[in-house]
């Protein structure tokens, strides 16, 4: 993996000896809004009104964060508005690629582009910094809108409604109070925090995202004792934000992050409210565990060097969730 230095590619792995060991995730660099009407989002510049076949969505079926914004594109009923371009699972020296080998790679529908920093270099030629997904690209203006999942998912939410006609809210104002600081603790402590827990190269920096990882994952069993969901009895932005995660943590993050105090299966609470979300309409389809599997212990030589994918657990997402 590497990342962008004024439009020059630089085969890096994360600086990790500044930091006492710690992983620092970069600041999402791209961050305009797309607007029912085109004016300006919360950041960023305006200009980019919901419109049908106006935008792209770039993403790896291997990443939560990407995840996210397919789940919200299917809540959503956007697939015949958005169209998707989905990389290989595989993040090497040239970081995530758009090879086709791998089933549900799709290659690069837009350009043809081999490598996902071309896109990035399209938009700015000079840029600096990682090359991740998602990326929400807007065909009309040649650039990119956003590459940050927690603001693509607010613009799936609620910018597309008079294309689509679907008002379902995951973002509802009354419960914007709730879901906001739910939303920073998993954010900080699960979301980020297997992350934290993965890539930390040093006991210190370890200890110090696992156990606030743990002591969520206890709180949220607590909060998922009294409501079917993280702010009471109505689905929230809050839940889909932490089931990409909960969805890959068994099968990976408790391996190959070291994130092994516990599994979600043994959360009884927890596990049901993640077999409601996978069993919700459209969100199973956009669920690809052997991109997720694939991507995480063949990509990070540092934590896996020699690539062997373990056996893994036996899941069934399909078993009957009972949280009516
Ligand atoms: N804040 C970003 C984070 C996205 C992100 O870190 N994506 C990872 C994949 S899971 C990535 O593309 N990493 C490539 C890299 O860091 O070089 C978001 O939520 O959209």
């Amino acid at each position: 993996m590497g990342q962008l230095v004024d439009g020059v590619w630089k085969d890096e792995w994360y600086d990790t000896d500044s930091t006492g060991g710690a992983f620092k995730r970069d600041e999402s660099k791209f961050r305009n809004w797309v607007t029912a009407d085109g004016s300006a989002g919360p950041t960023g510049t305006g200009g980019f009104k919901a419109e049908s076949g106006r935008y792209h969505l770039y993403v790896s079926h291997a990443c939560p964060w990407a995840h996210r914004t397919l789940i919200f594109r299917a809540l959503k009923g956007l697939e015949d508005h958005i169209a998707v371009s989905a990389v290989h699972p595989d993040m090497l020296k040239d970081g995530w690629e758009f090879r086709t080998d791998f089933d549900g790679a799709t290659g690069d529908r837009q350009f043809g582009f081999a490598y996902l920093r071309e896109v990035y270099l399209k938009a700015k030629p000079d840029a600096s910094g990682r090359v991740t997904v998602p990326v929400l690209w807007d065909r009309q203006t040649d650039q990119i809108v956003s590459n940050e999942s927690a603001d693509i998912i607010r613009m799936f939410n609620s910018a597309f409604d008079g294309v689509t006609g679907n008002t379902d809210d995951y973002w509802p104002e009354a419960l914007r109070d709730r879901i906001a600081p739910i939303n920073d603790r998993i954010y900080d402590t699960v979301n980020n925090g297997v992350y934290k827990a993965g890539f930390a190269t040093s006991q210190e920096a370890y200890d110090k995202a696992v156990h606030p990882l743990f002591d969520s994952l206890d709180w949220i069993e607590g909060l998922l004792t009294k409501n079917r969901y993280l702010t009471g009895d109505r689905i929230t932005e809050a839940d889909w934000r932490l089931f990409t995660t909960v969805l890959r943590f068994d099968a990976v993050y408790h391996t190959h992050f070291k994130c092994n105090r516990r599994r979600i299966i043994d959360y009884p609470n927890l596990w049901g409210w993640a077999r409601e979300l996978y069993q919700w309409p459209g969100v199973a389809e956009t669920v690809h565990p052997d991109h997720f599997i694939r991507h995480y212990y063949y990509s990070h030589d540092t934590v896996n060097p020699h690539r062997i994918v373990p056996i893994g657990p036996d899941i069934d997402w399909s078993e009957p969730h009972g949280r009516g």
